[in-house]
């Protein structure tokens, strides 16, 4: 805000009981990580080549040049300032559009590195470090996304040459999404099922050159474009997600990653002691990634929806006096504070899955690959139900703003196009659930063999307990215990999950008891993951929480979360008879009570996401809450006001009125 500027929002921020630089640290991480994206944010925000408010009004063509100047400029920044890489993490951040730099960065390289050997590392990724090569993650297919066993391209061994043939053998195997692709590009990872002498050995990545490194024309054997608009006018518009066909596409032998499985010279297949599923490590590194992203897009919309609501005021007038704020009715507080609340469980969880998969990283790279299974259940799980709930409250947030959210400066509608492809990227959240659902049932088939669940699971080593716990919750303040509302949440968890291994059971073909039982299924796996979501705000709360008030107010957030989940989800737990109608009843009388809590706090509590105007580039949610004077002259920006007469009056309206007069003289 600019110094001396009036504070709209003034009042709202006097009335905060906590410290909000202590819970900026908080929700950044640390220090170190606040100060970064602070400086960060800031370099963004002043430099006039990444401004964002035309950019709905681009067509598609200079929409997309604009994204590769800024993409352009930014690495440009990059080098110049000598950023280090979670600087220039944090840039890419806060330019906020998505772009080729996205896929170069957030799978190209990784592939790579999960898959490919030391010698092939040290080969490409200098290049992709230094921007040399430009990759992107071309797996998904016209035909076949979910199912990447079903995916068509052939990658041939030839023993004469040394080389793969990459082959496009039908329309439906033509590569169709990746993004970056389609203009940008000049390599690939591409994913294609590996035929050595006639036999097949699954699906592989390939490192295929693209385009020429001199005019950037399509190499012999590829056909490549964008697959044309999507969603929204801005939006996701930026980033060309491409087609690609290949046309017996000769790569040498060394670009297939070879981690998982080698080819040698003479045409042998090697399977090395790393499990063949770590070549769907880089989706498990994504998904990890998009739980952190769901925090952000989350409390983003959170953030204008909650300045706004203390904005804008309806009814209510005394004597002459203010009308109500419509953030003090009882409805909006009962649709905004739980999306207040999500937004830090989902931060905290993000925090926790970020140092589970440092973790298993690190064992894999030991030859320990025991907790692989359950960290592709937690990335699966949680990238479901975190991608879900955002794009649902983004578009709630947009509600709660009444009809100025719905301009396109309030910055909602663009967040909501951008972001709702979370929810199919990466793997379709059902799709992503039943990974999940598999792994419940797996764990509990297991109980009876004394195979003691761990980690995520290790609660259903309780099971006995949890199958029959009654709560002994009385009062809605018992509702504010962490351990009453954890094992509310076990039990609801196994018992839906042990229900589903018992109706599998009764089916003689477990695959047909699967598809059968789908639904519920997808149910159980997402009680599990809210269950996890739960259980890491709890945990987090046994840390040293430094600053004033800022633990009680994650106190406060921890339990409406919690609170929210179960009211939300009240039939499960009756119908499990984890809790009685009763205990449901007094958890809603404790919600209430704890939105009244949050009430004061709520500014500052969005305020604490330290995000900068340019990042929200929402009108309805500047953190002056100057609302009204820039919705109008926001207004008298649009080229239609360019003119006071408009473009088409003669050909079109003037016509009309007078054929009205001449009807009318008849
Ligand atoms: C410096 C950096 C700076 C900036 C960048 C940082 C961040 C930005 C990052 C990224 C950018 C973010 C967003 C960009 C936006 C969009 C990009 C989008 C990209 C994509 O969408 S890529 C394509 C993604 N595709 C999918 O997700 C496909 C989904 N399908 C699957 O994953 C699998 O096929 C499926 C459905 C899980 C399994 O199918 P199936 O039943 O056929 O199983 P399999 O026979 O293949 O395997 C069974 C066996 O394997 C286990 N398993 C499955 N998946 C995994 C896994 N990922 N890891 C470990 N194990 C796995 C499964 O549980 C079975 O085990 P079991 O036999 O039961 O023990
Ligand atoms: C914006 C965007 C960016 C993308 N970027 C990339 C990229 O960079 N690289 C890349 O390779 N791919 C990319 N993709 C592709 C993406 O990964 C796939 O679209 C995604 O994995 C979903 O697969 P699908 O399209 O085949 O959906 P489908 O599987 O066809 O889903 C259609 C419907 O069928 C249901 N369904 C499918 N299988 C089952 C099942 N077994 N049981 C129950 N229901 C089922 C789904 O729930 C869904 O409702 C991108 C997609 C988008 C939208």
């Amino acid at each position: 805000m600019e110094v001396g500027a009036p504070d709209y929002l003034a009042g709202e921020r006097q009335t905060a009981e906590f410290d909000v630089e202590s819970m900026k640290v908080t929700w950044a991480g640390s220090r170190h990580a606040l100060e970064v994206s602070d400086r960060m944010a800031r370099l963004v925000a002043s430099d006039p080549v990444f401004r964002k408010d035309n950019r709905v009004m681009l067509s598609r063509k200079e929409l997309f040049k604009n994204t590769l100047r800024k993409a352009a400029h930014a690495w440009k920044r990059i080098v110049e300032l000598r950023l280090t890489e979670e600087e220039a993490s944090r840039v890419r951040f806060f330019v906020d559009e998505p772009a080729f730099t996205d896929l170069h960065w957030g799978m190209f390289v990784p592939a790579i590195k999960g898959q490919g050997t030391e010698e092939q590392q040290q080969k490409w990724l200098p290049l992709a470090y230094k921007m040399q090569i430009i990759g992107c993650y071309a797996q998904t297919e016209l035909g076949h996304g979910s199912n990447v066993q079903g995916l068509e391209t052939t990658a041939t061994f030839d023993p004469k040459t040394d080389e793969f043939i990459i082959h496009s053998p039908t329309l439906t195997s033509s590569k169709w999404w990746p993004g970056g692709l389609g203009k940008v590009s000049t390599h690939a990872v591409a994913y294609a099922r590996l035929i050595v002498d006639g036999q097949e050995h699954g699906v592989h990545g390939f490192i295929v050159q693209l385009r020429s490194l001199d005019d950037h024309m399509p190499l012999p054997g590829i056909t490549v474009g964008d697959i044309g608009m999507k969603f929204g006018s801005g939006a996701y518009n930026s980033m060309d997600n491409g087609v690609l066909r290949f046309d017996n596409v000769r790569i040498p032998r060394d670009q297939m990653l070879m981690r998982v499985l080698q080819v040698t010279r003479e045409g042998k297949v090697i399977q090395s002691d790393v499990p063949r599923q770590l070549i769907y490590g880089t989706m498990v590194f994504v998904r990890q990634t998009i739980v952190a992203d769901a925090s952000c897009a989350l409390s983003r919309a959170v953030c204008i929806a909650t300045r706004y609501s203390a904005v804008r005021r309806q009814f209510g007038s005394q004597n002459g006096g203010p009308e109500t704020q419509v953030i003090d009715y009882k409805t909006q507080q009962s649709r905004l504070f739980p999306l207040l609340a999500s937004a830090y469980a989902f931060r905290f969880v993000s925090e926790w899955l970020k140092s589970l998969y440092t973790d298993v990283t690190e064992k894999l790279q030991r030859g320990e690959f025991s907790t692989l299974p359950e960290a592709h259940a937690c990335t699966a799980g949680l990238k479901s139900i975190t991608t879900s709930a955002t794009a649902d409250a983004i578009e709630e947030c947009r509600k709660l703003c009444g009809g100025h959210g719905y301009l396109a400066n309030s910055g909602l509608p663009e967040l909501f196009a951008v972001y709702v492809p979370a929810c199919t990227y990466e793997g379709d959240n059902t799709v992503l659930l039943l990974q999940v659902a598999r792994f419940l049932v797996k764990t509990v088939s297991q109980l009876g063999s004394g195979k003691v669940p761990v980690g995520t699971t290790a609660y259903m080593g309780r099971a006995r307990h949890l199958i029959q716990c009654k709560s002994n919750v009385q009062s809605a303040e018992d509702w504010l215990n962490p351990q009453v509302v954890v094992e509310a949440f076990e039990a609801r968890s196994l018992r839906m999950s042990v229900a589903c291994a018992e109706n599998l059971a009764k089916f003689p073909n477990p695959e047909e008891g699967f598809a059968q039982l789908a639904a519920d299924l997808v149910e159980a796996a997402a009680a599990h993951c809210q269950l996890i979501v739960v259980t890491k705000f709890f945990e987090k709360l046994q840390q040293d929480i430094p600053g004033k008030g800022v633990k009680k107010q994650l106190q406060i957030l921890s339990s409406v979360y919690a609170l929210y989940i179960l009211h939300k989800h009240l039939g499960d737990f009756l119908s499990t008879g984890s809790i009685t109608p009763k205990q449901g009843a007094l958890a809603n009388d404790q919600l209430r009570s704890l939105y009244s809590k949050i009430r004061p706090n709520a500014v500052a509590l969005v305020d604490a996401f330290n995000y900068t105007d340019h990042y929200l580039s929402s009108v309805l949610g500047r953190y002056d809450g100057n609302v009204y004077p820039t919705l109008y002259e926001e207004a008298w920006k649009d080229p239609l006001n360019d003119s006071v007469v408009p473009d088409g009056y003669q050909e079109y309206i003037r016509p009309l009125l007078k054929q009205q007069i001449r009807n009318a003289r008849l």
